[in-house]
């Protein structure tokens, strides 16, 4: 997917993606990682997930990154809080209530020189194309570091498809991506069954959301 595929959902508002709530992966198991409330918390591909809201009100500084400007915009105005900017290297950072939106691209983040203890991934690692996931899943290994924890949601279903996000990243990919810096852990697997639409109308098979608590490796 390149940067206006994104760029056009924005503008056209075709962000399905975006959840009312905040995640409940996330709310059930965020505290079986065991990350300290003043931890930053990396969110890669951020959007204006609500879920840096939940995370912010636990004590975590949050550093979200995002390509859409509109979505950063959308994100402080929804919020009703007037963000300072400055421009940081390849970014326009936005920071309000101890949250920093990075405004370009993620994969340019190591130019901030900046390593982070923690790290949430919702609809991120599922939103881009096979041939990223293995860069994507290096950068992380460098930005975090060791002993650091990582939350993962991912989806699974049948039959896959290719052509447009989200994609399917089951539990093998997860261990090719990341076990080689990562320990690994399966915290959950939600099979929404006939309850998907997808499901129901027989166009999947089956759909299922993955839950993964990661731990970089020292
Ligand atoms: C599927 S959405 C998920 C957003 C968010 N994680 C959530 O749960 O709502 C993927 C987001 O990543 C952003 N994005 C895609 N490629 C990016 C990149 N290279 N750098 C930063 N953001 C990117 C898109 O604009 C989009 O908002």
């Amino acid at each position: 997917m390149d940067a206006q595929f994104w760029h056009d959902r924005w503008q056209s508002s075709r962000i399905g993606f975006h959840q009312q709530q905040v995640n409940d992966h996330l709310r059930r198991c965020w505290q079986q990682l065991g990350v300290a409330a003043q931890s930053e918390v990396l969110v890669p591909l951020c959007g204006k997930s609500l879920d840096m809201h939940w995370l912010a009100e636990r004590g975590h500084p949050v550093a979200g990154f995002e390509l859409s400007p509109l979505a950063v915009h959308d994100f402080f105005r929804e919020a009703g809080v007037a963000p300072l900017q400055q421009s940081l290297h390849h970014f326009q950072c936005w920071q309000a209530r101890g949250i920093s939106l990075y405004q370009g691209d993620f994969f340019q983040a190591e130019s901030l020189a900046r390593c982070f203890d923690a790290a949430y991934d919702r609809a991120a690692l599922i939103a881009l194309p096979e041939a990223w996931r293995r860069s994507y899943a290096g950068l992380l290994a460098r930005l975090l570091r060791p002993g650091a924890a990582m939350l993962l949601v991912t989806l699974d279903y049948a039959p896959v498809q290719h052509e447009a996000p989200p994609f399917a990243v089951n539990e093998a990919e997860v261990y090719r991506l990341f076990g080689d810096d990562f320990d690994i852990e399966l915290l959950g697997r939600l099979e929404e069954g006939d309850s998907h639409p997808l499901v129901a109308s027989g166009e999947r098979a089956f759909f299922d959301e993955l839950c993964f608590a990661l731990r970089r490796k020292t």
